[in-house]
């Protein structure tokens, strides 16, 4: 059985990988929040209880939920996985070119699993190094005011971004920022070692160490046949290219790739910001936003020069219905019509909806005008608390990464 497969966006959740918010929250300051994507500091303690129902939420409707530190940490008991994550952190982080390079490796081969895994999510701080003066190099003294050896990952809970699991393969996602980057990095040593995920070789649709930018907030999965990607504020025309060749070209089922092309804004940084899946039908949308979005069909070139054929379509209501086989296709609007409720809610998430069946969906509580219209017309809602998950710019959806759905029936 494939460890890996989700062949639709709202087919009962099997499986998702969850991140706990932890100590990396706590290293944010306002000098750093725009760097590592932030607009406010969330208050821990409260953010885990809210964590913490999301989680049960999840579980009581029979799905389960994997860790990220957890799996994290069973694959950095075996050593050569240790040593090869030490060595590329090393290189990533800066620490190769450092005079105190090796005092750095010494201490991060020293640690148990727990303890590296700590450091990998939650950063090293320069003052926890020990090394003789007379080591210090230029660089020391000069970039010193910047506290750490290896940057906090903060943003890990959003385990959306990093993978995405499209029918039985992953896309481990190229990151734009170089804050998010090692979200990415860590994952593809779960994806390729991890016992329960190496036993069914996972094909990969795309590889972290490609520079064009994508990342999963903005990939839909709408069927077997087809999927929905953003280009956005952090998704490139390259990189989706590069996707669709790769899922084309082998056995992956897709035949289709949609593009829908948003403003690029930090307040819809991904499509699921202000598009989500609701039903095997339905859809919600941020209505602002519906008059600006671009729509382009990729599908296998079947002759022709290049693998892909592209097609820019007129409405997204029958480019879905095409995709879906379907003509029924119902796009329901966020906020409640009044646009200064849909904005308000739209920077809380009002549209990004975490669907755990058709027509079943998880949502944060306080957006009220956009839940009610949602219930009017027929979708169930379960709402969770997020007062300070929120302050990260991202609700359930951004908060999971589906790792197996049911079929549809
Ligand atoms: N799928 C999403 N919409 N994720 C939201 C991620 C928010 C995060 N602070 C970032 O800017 O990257």
């Amino acid at each position: 059985m494939s460890f890996y497969n989700v062949k639709s966006e709202v087919g009962k959740l099997e499986a998702v990988l969850l991140h706990r918010p932890g100590k990396e929250l706590e290293k944010l300051t306002p000098q750093y929040l725009e760097e590592l994507l932030f607009d406010d500091i969330p208050w821990l303690g409260k953010m885990q209880e809210e964590h913490d129902s999301f989680a049960d939420a999840l579980r009581n409707r029979g799905c389960k939920v994997y860790y990220y530190d957890q799996m994290l940490e069973e694959i950095l008991n075996e050593n050569h996985v240790k040593n090869e994550i030490i060595s590329e952190i090393i290189g990533f982080s800066g620490i190769s070119k450092l005079k105190e390079k090796d005092v750095i490796t010494e201490y991060l081969k020293s640690r148990d699993s727990k303890e590296l895994t700590e450091i990998l999510i939650s950063g090293l701080h320069k003052n926890v190094i020990n090394y003789q003066k007379s080591n210090r190099s230029l660089s020391y003294y000069i970039k010193d005011d910047y506290p750490y050896y290896i940057n906090p990952i903060p943003n890990l809970y959003f385990t959306r971004d990093p993978g995405t699991v499209i029918g039985n393969g992953v896309s481990i996602n190229s990151m734009k920022t170089h804050a998010r980057n090692r979200e990415t990095m860590t994952l593809s040593y779960i994806n390729k070692y991890h016992r329960d995920i190496k036993a069914s070789t996972p094909p990969l649709w795309y590889n972290y160490h490609n520079t064009d930018s994508i990342e999963g907030g903005d990939i839909l999965v709408l069927s077997e046949k087809a999927i929905a990607v953003g280009c956005s504020a952090r998704t490139s025309p390259e990189a989706i290219e590069v996707l669709a060749e790769n899922l084309f070209k082998v056995e992956s089922g897709i035949r289709e790739v949609l593009v829908i092309e948003i403003p690029v804004k930090r307040a819809y940084m991904h499509l699921d910001t202000v598009f989500t899946m609701l039903d095997i039908n339905k859809f919600t949308i941020f209505p602002e936003i519906k008059d600006e979005l671009k729509i382009f069909k990729i599908t296998p070139a079947l002759k022709g020069i290049g693998l892909l054929k592209i097609t820019p379509k007129d409405s997204l209501r029958t480019a879905l219905n095409e995709a879906l086989d379907r003509d029924d296709v119902q796009i329901l609007h966020s906020g409640g019509h009044d646009k200064i409720t849909a904005a308000r809610e739209q920077w809380n998430d009002s549209t990004n909806t975490l669907a755990v069946a058709p027509g079943t969906v998880v949502t944060y509580r306080r957006n009220k005008a956009s839940n009610e219209t949602l219930r009017n017309n027929g979708i169930e809602v379960i709402e969770i608390e997020g007062s300070e998950l929120v302050r990260g710019r991202g609700g359930p959806r951004c908060m999971s990464m589906p790792l197996r759905r049911a079929s549809i029936i």
